[in-house]
C-alpha cells in the first residue's frame, strides 16, 4: 500500500520492483497529479499492479481495519503523506500489516528541525509538522510490536518491521531489509555508506552498524551529508569521549608533566576536537604546549620513557613551512603507534605580502583567535579533560553548523588568504553555512589580490583537489564562482580570451551535470582516482577547443595551462584529461553506429581516415577498440561525459524546471470544458511537448499552435 502518491515517482519504484502478479493498493485525495505521472507508469508497463483510490487515507483504512479479511494482509506499506496524521495511520497499519511486513514513514528527520534548538529559524511548515514528527518517532521507539530500522537518507525514513511480540528480529534482518529498500531504488542508489540505527532516537538503545556495500559504493552526495548534519547536531556534545587508544596517549603524556612537576597546559587543538565533537574518529592529534616548544616537551617524553625502562622514540622537527600550514617549527613523536604533531601556542603577526607571520609565542586564547574558523579554534585540555572555547562561540557555531572566523573574516583572510578556500571546503564538507560577512570579505577584491599574490599556486592546488575529491565537489565549484574567484584559482592563461562570457557558469552546469549523471548511472564502478579526473574533465569541458600559442611555436591548451601552472597538478591529470576530452568527440561521432542494429557502413569517420579494409562488421569495433586502448579504464567516463555533452548541448540541463506556459486551468478555459480529466491532462502532455520543440516559444504562439492542432482536428473528424 501507498499513502501519497502525488505525480508517482515512489509508487512507480515500488511497482518496478514487484513481480509481475504484485498489487499496490495506492491512496491519496488528488487523482490529478496520479494522472500527470499515469503515462509514465503505462509507458513502464506497470499500470496493471496499480490499484489507484481516491480520497482521504484515514476513512478508507477505517474501512479496511473493520474487515478482518484485511488484517496482517499488506507486505509493505508506504506512508508519505500528511504527517500530522502518521500516528494516526500507525494505529491502523499495524493491523493491516503481516507479521514480518515493513512500514515505511518518510520525512522522520523532518528537513534535520528534530534536532534543532527550540528558537532555530525554521519554515513555518516545517515547524508546524516538527512536534508531529516528534512524537511519531518517540512511539515507535517503545512500540514493541514492530522494531525499527531508520535509514537517514535523504530526509530519512523510518521503517517499522512488525514483529512478533518477544520475537525481535536480529540486526541482520533489518541490515537485510534495509538493503532490499535500497534495491528498490528510492535513492538513486546513491549513497557512499548507510547508517543503520536500530532503535533511533533513544540513544541508550543506539546501536549504530556502518556497513558499506559494494553494489551500491556511488560517491557520497549531498543528502548523505545532510543527514549526517541532522544527526550531528545530535551528536556535538561538550565533552569528548577518548578511544582506549587515547586514553593511554594522554595518560603518558600526563606522567611526563607529573614526572617532572611541569606547569605546563597540553591542549589537543583544532581539527582533533572538531570531528570527535561531531562524534567521528580522527587520528590526526595536534597538541599544543603553553610554555615550551613541542621539540622541548618531546625531548622530556623520552627522559620519562627513559625514567621507567621504556623505549625512547625518534623526534622529528620540521620547520616551519607555511606553504605545507606548518607556520611555526613541529616536532612529530610516536607514541603508541600514533603519529603526534608537537607545537607552542601561538600568537602570529602577518607580514603584508606573505603568509609568514612575525612573532610566535601566545596565550591558548590568542592562539584560538589566529585560527581560521570558530569550528576548528577549540581545544581540548589534555591536564583538564575539558573543552575550551576560548572564542566564545567555536561549539555553537559547531552546533548549528554555522562557517564563521574568529576575528573579522576580512582580516582573517587578508593574515592568510588560504583560509577562503578552505572556509569553502569546510562549508560544504559538512554542509555548514558560511555567515554573509564571512562571504562578502571572500568576495572583496582585496583578499582576491591577497590570494594571488600570497599563496603558494601548489596550496591551491591542493585546496582544489580536497574539494573536487571530496562529498560536495559542485557545491565548493560553486560556491568559487558565487565568490568571484573562479578566475583566481583557475588563472587561465596570460592573454588569453575566451569567447564565452561567464564561462566558468558554465563551466559550474558541466560539473553539476556530471555530478548527477554520476549518482544515477553507473558511478559504481570508478575508483576515487577516476571520478576526481572525471569531474575535473567535466568542469573544463566547455574550454577544451580553446588553444592559445604560449610562445610563437608552442599551441597549448588552456587545460594544460590551469593544470600546470595554476594548481600545479601533475602533468599527467592534464594529459588524461586532455585524452577524456578527445575521446568524447570521437565517442560522439561512433554513437550513432552503436546504438544502430545494422552493420556499420564503412564511411570513414574524420579521426581515423587510415582505417585498414575490413569487414563492415568489424569497423565499429575496430574504431571502439582504438578509443579504449588510449584512455584506458577511462572510457566509462568519457562516455558518461559524452551523454552529457549532448543533453547540454541541447540545452536540456533543468528542463524539468520549465514552468508550462499554458496550465490546466488556462486549457479548459480556452476549450471550453467544465471540467479536468484526461483531455486537460492529454492537453498538457501536448504542449510541454511544444515548448521542448521551442524553447523560446512564448505563451500566445503556444495558445496559436494549440488553437490550430483543434481546428485541424474538427476538419478531419
Ligand atoms: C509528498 S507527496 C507524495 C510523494 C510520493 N510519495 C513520491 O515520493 O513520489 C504527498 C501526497 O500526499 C497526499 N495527501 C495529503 N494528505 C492526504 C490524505 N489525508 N490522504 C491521502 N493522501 C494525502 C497529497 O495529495 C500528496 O499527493
Amino acid at each position: 500500500m501507498e499513502i501519497g502518491v502525488y505525480t508517482g515517482y515512489s509508487l512507480l519504484s515500488t511497482a518496478l520492483a514487484l513481480p509481475d502478479d504484485g498489487k499496490i493498493l495506492a491512496l491519496d485525495i488528488n487523482r490529478e497529479n496520479y494522472e500527470i505521472g499515469l503515462p509514465i507508469i503505462e509507458k513502464a508497463g506497470v499500470a496493471h499492479k496499480i490499484d489507484f483510490r481516491e480520497g482521504h487515507a484515514l476513512p478508507l483504512l477505517d474501512q479496511m481495519v473493520d474487515d478482518v479479511n484485511f488484517h496482517g494482509s499488506f507486505d509493505f506499506i508506504f506512508v508519505d503523506a500528511d504527517k500530522d496524521k502518521y500516528l494516526n495511520y500507525h494505529k491502523r497499519l499495524i493491523d493491516l500489516v503481516k507479521v514480518g511486513g515493513v512500514i515505511g514513514y518518510d520525512n522522520t528527520l523532518w528537513n534535520g528541525s528534530l534536532v534543532a534548538p527550540p528558537d532555530a529559524p525554521l519554515r513555518k511548515y516545517v515547524r508546524y509538522y516538527r512536534d508531529f514528527v516528534l512524537e511519531l518517532n518517540k512511539a515507535l521507539a517503545v512500540d514493541t510490536r514492530v522494531e525499527i530500522c531508520q535509514l537517514p537518507v535523504g530526509d530519512g525514513i523510518t521503517f517499522p518491521i512488525h514483529i512478533q511480540l518477544k520475537r525481535k528480529i536480529s540486526m541482520v534482518m533489518a541490515i537485510k531489509v534495509s538493503e532490499k529498500i535500497a534495491q528498490v531504488g528510492w535513492f538513486g542508489r546513491s549513497y557512499l555508506t548507510t547508517v543503520i540505527t536500530v532503535r533511533a532516537f533513544i540513544p541508550s538503545f543506539q546501536t549504530t552498524v556502518n556497513f558499506r556495500n559494494p553494489r551500491f559504493l556511488l560517491p557520497r552526495t549531498r543528502v548523505v551529508y545532510r543527514c549526517c548534519r541532522a544527526v550531528s547536531g545530535v551528536v556535538v556534545s561538550e565533552n569528548i569521549n577518548l578511544t582506549d587508544k587515547e586514553k593511554q596517549i594522554f595518560n603518558q603524556l600526563v606522567q611526563v608533566l607529573r614526572h617532572f612537576n611541569l606547569e605546563t597546559q597540553l591542549r589537543v587543538a583544532g581539527g582533533w576536537v572538531r570531528d570527535k565533537l561531531l562524534g567521528k574518529e580522527c587520528y590526526d592529534i595536534d597538541i599544543a604546549i603553553d610554555n615550551m616548544l613541542g621539540k622541548e616537551f618531546c625531548d622530556k617524553v623520552n627522559g620519562y620513557l627513559a625514567s621507567t625502562g621504556g623505549k625512547s622514540q625518534g623526534i622529528g622537527v620540521i620547520q616551519s613551512n607555511p606553504d605545507q600550514s606548518k607556520h611555526l617549527e613541529t616536532a612529530r613523536m610516536r607514541l603508541f603507534d600514533v603519529w603526534i604533531d608537537f607545537v607552542n601556542l601561538r600568537s602570529e603577526d602577518y607580514a603584508e605580502n606573505s603568509r609568514i607571520p612575525t612573532k610566535e609565542f601566545g596565550s591558548a586564547e590568542q592562539d584560538a583567535y589566529r585560527r581560521d574558523l570558530t569550528i576548528n579554534s577549540l581545544f581540548y585540555n589534555i591536564n583538564t579533560c575539558l573543552v575550551e572555547d576560548f572564542t566564545g562561540r567555536g561549539l555553537d557555531d559547531l552546533k548549528s553548523g554555522k562557517i564563521v572566523t574568529p576575528l573579522p573574516p576580512k582580516e582573517t583572510f587578508l593574515d592568510d588568504p588560504l583560509r577562503v578556500l578552505r572556509a569553502i571546503r569546510f562549508s560544504t564538507m559538512f554542509d555548514f553555512e558560511m555567515v554573509k560577512e564571512l562571504k562578502v570579505a571572500a568576495a572583496d577584491n582585496d583578499v582576491k589580490s591577497a590570494i594571488a599574490d600570497k599563496i603558494s599556486r601548489e596550496r591551491i592546488g591542493h585546496e582544489i583537489n580536497l574539494m573536487v575529491s571530496g562529498n560536495q565537489p559542485v557545491k565548493a565549484i560553486d560556491y568559487i564562482s558565487e565568490l568571484g574567484l573562479f578566475q583566481v584559482v583557475f588563472t587561465p592563461p596570460p592573454n588569453f580570451e575566451l569567447k564565452i562570457s561567464e564561462h566558468d557558469k558554465i563551466c559550474v552546469n558541466y560539473i553539476n551535470a556530471a555530478w548527477r549523471l554520476l549518482g544515477a548511472l553507473g558511478g559504481c564502478t570508478f575508483s576515487d582516482e577516476q571520478r576526481r579526473l572525471y569531474l575535473y574533465a567535466a568542469l573544463f569541458f566547455p574550454i577544451r577547443k580553446t588553444v592559445y600559442g604560449e610562445n610563437k611555436k608552442k599551441i597549448i591548451s588552456p587545460v594544460k595551462h590551469v593544470f600546470k601552472k595554476s594548481l600545479k597538478l601533475k602533468a599527467s591529470d592534464a594529459e588524461n584529461i586532455i585524452k577524456l576530452h578527445n575521446a568524447v568527440d570521437k565517442f560522439s561521432s561512433l554513437i550513432p553506429f552503436m546504438i544502430s542494429s545494422e552493420d556499420m557502413n564503412p564511411v570513414e569517420v574524420d579521426w581515423k581516415s587510415d582505417m585498414i579494409d575490413a569487414p563492415d562488421s568489424s569497423r565499429l569495433r575496430i574504431l571502439l577498440g582504438l578509443i579504449l586502448r588510449e584512455i584506458k579504464d577511462f572510457w566509462r567516463a568519457a562516455l558518461m561525459l559524452t551523454v552529457e555533452e549532448e543533453i547540454l548541448k541541447l540545452g536540456l540541463e533543468k528542463v524539468w524546471e520549465v514552468k508550462p506556459l499554458i496550465n490546466g486551468r488556462d486549457i479548459m478555459k480556452l476549450l471550453e470544458l467544465k471540467n479536468g480529466g484526461p483531455v486537460v491532462s492529454e492537453w498538457q502532455q501536448k504542449l510541454i511537448q511544444w515548448q521542448l520543440a521551442y524553447p523560446c516559444g512564448n505563451v500566445q504562439e503556444c495558445i496559436d499552435w494549440m488553437m490550430m492542432q483543434t481546428q485541424l482536428k474538427h476538419l478531419t473528424t
